[in-house]
């Protein structure tokens, strides 16, 4: 394969990939992800802090992250009408996905550490997302405030010191969103070639 090439490909899986928020039913088998995140650590990682670490979340496991939301939004819904219908609503809404990667970074206490960790901590989830979508999966990065709730912590087993930066929802996509239009980066460009 030429470099021409491989360019292309990667230049085409970046630019169709897009976040994924409904799956179908196909199972997502959990050696592919265990795969795909072997090769998503070869991340860039300043000072190799390897600050991650992963819960993987799926079949019956999913009723414990489903039974928090169902609770959560019980708690907020006044309306005891209601309370039952939201609860099981947000209760599906968890259920309906397949595979839970929570990924979870290790809190340096070195502030400037922990940023850069942070900065990897990005880059392995692009890099993961990208070898999933190659791959025909979908994914979205949720950052929603559970990931900081003290039941969905102790649930997962993260301990102090630790941080859930993304609970990514993984699976066959049932509907890809359209894109939205990125600022070409032509447009947002400083060039800087005299003394
Ligand atoms: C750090 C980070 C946090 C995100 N959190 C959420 C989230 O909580 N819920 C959500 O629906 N999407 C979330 N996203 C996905 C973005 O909304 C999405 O990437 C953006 O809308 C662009 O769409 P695209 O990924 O399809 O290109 C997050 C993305 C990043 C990088």
């Amino acid at each position: 394969m030429s470099l021409a090439s491989t360019e292309t490909e990667l230049a085409r899986i970046i630019k169709e990939r897009r976040s994924v928020h409904q799956f179908d039913s196909r199972e997502v088998e959990t050696d592919l992800v265990r795969e795909l995140l072997d090769t998503a650590v070869w991340a860039p990682n300043h000072r190799l802090t390897q600050p991650w670490r992963f819960v993987l979340v799926h079949g019956a496991g999913r009723e414990r992250l489903a039974n928090i939301a169902r609770g959560n939004i019980e708690k907020r819904e006044s309306d005891p009408a209601k309370r039952e219908e939201m609860g099981r609503k947000f209760y599906d809404r968890f259920m309906n996905v397949p595979v839970f990667l929570v990924v979870v970074q290790k809190e340096n206490p070195n502030m400037a550490v922990r940023e850069d960790d942070f900065a990897a901590m990005s880059c392995l989830i692009q890099n993961f997302s990208l070898l999933a979508w190659e791959r025909g999966l979908g994914l979205v990065w949720e950052s929603y405030p559970l990931l900081a709730q003290s039941e969905f912590r102790e649930t997962l087993g993260i301990v102090a010191g630790e941080r859930a930066i993304a609970s990514l929802h993984i699976g066959y996509p049932a509907k890809v969103p359209t894109a939205q239009p990125r600022i070409p980066a032509a447009e947002l460009l400083t060039v800087i070639n005299q003394p």
